[in-house]
């Protein structure tokens, strides 16, 4: 993805093909609180892209309002050229999303909770029932196939939401925070499964805050800070010889704050 805010338009150049993901001017506000502030970028598509920022950058509110979750106060977003929220049926079937935050239909077991959402992408059921054994088995729930969304632990509760968005093979994965509370081994597993993914030409977003494995992970990334881009581009341009981490910090600014709080030292 590339900082496109100056950029007031979104019409790719003649036979370039569509950004996966391409926003202009993204804003909302909550009250007199404003979490996104004119966010425009482009998501080449085939890149794995990684939207980092600290606590209440604007983040998710940008996630949700570019896949059709939350309604922008100004600005558009495009999927592979249709438009998020003027086509969403289009749009919706190009995309699929892992939300923060969002409650499920917990009660449904974890093999239904994703046979519903196939179903509800339009599948027939055939492709279904082949898809969801296979999808479980690789994010390591088949032996809880049968158990009851409620009862999952946080990042069983993860995967099966990932799992939902990935059983209508979608051109576009949006995924919020998909490693938190997921164990090492399923994090691994995850990860080799966006790989191939991308190899074959899929596009992910991810939103994190590991910055290390969105270095390693990622072909491009964005950092966002108070809803807007501070830099955006390939991982390897942005972190400019420095490491992620370092470079996060310098373009976010704050650091290490040692001062204060001595009462927690005097137990
Ligand atoms: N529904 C809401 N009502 C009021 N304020 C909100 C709402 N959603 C988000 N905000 C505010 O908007 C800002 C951006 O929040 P957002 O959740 O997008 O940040 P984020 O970058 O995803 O944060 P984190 O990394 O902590 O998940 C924050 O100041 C947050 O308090």
């Amino acid at each position: 993805m590339t900082d496109a805010s100056s950029d007031p338009a979104s019409v790719p150049s003649p036979g370039q093909p569509a950004p996966a993901l391409s926003i202009r001017g993204l804003a909302k506000r909550f009250g007199g609180k404003i979490a996104v502030d004119g966010i425009s970028l482009d998501v080449p598509a085939g890149s794995f892209y990684g939207m980092v920022g600290p606590n209440g950058a604007g983040k998710t509110t940008t996630l949700s309002m570019a896949t059709g979750l939350l309604r922008p106060d100004f600005g558009t977003a495009l999927v592979h050229g249709t438009d998020v929220w003027s086509e969403p049926l289009e749009a919706k079937k190009l995309m699929g999303v892992l939300p923060d935050g969002v409650r499920l239909f917990d009660r449904l077991t974890g093999e239904q909770l994703v046979s519903y959402a196939g179903l509800l992408r339009g599948m027939d059921r055939g492709t279904v029932r082949s898809r969801v054994p296979e999808l479980l088995a690789a994010l390591d729930l088949g032996a809880d196939a049968g158990t009851l969304v409620v009862d999952y632990s946080a990042g069983m509760t993860k995967k099966i939401a990932l799992a939902s968005a990935l059983i209508h093979a979608p051109r576009l994965l949006v995924l919020d925070e998909p490693f938190e509370s997921v164990d090492p081994v399923s994090a691994t597993n995850i990860r080799g499964i966006l790989d191939s993914y991308v190899a074959s030409g899929g596009t992910v977003i991810v939103s994190s805050h590991v910055m290390d494995l969105v270095q390693r992970m990622c072909s491009h990334v964005a950092v966002v800070a108070a809803g807007r881009v501070l830099a955006a581009g390939p991982v390897d341009e942005v972190r400019n010889g420095s490491t992620l981490e370092d470079r996060f910090v310098d373009l976010v600014g704050g650091g290490r704050r040692t001062e204060g709080l001595e009462w927690l030292r005097t137990f």
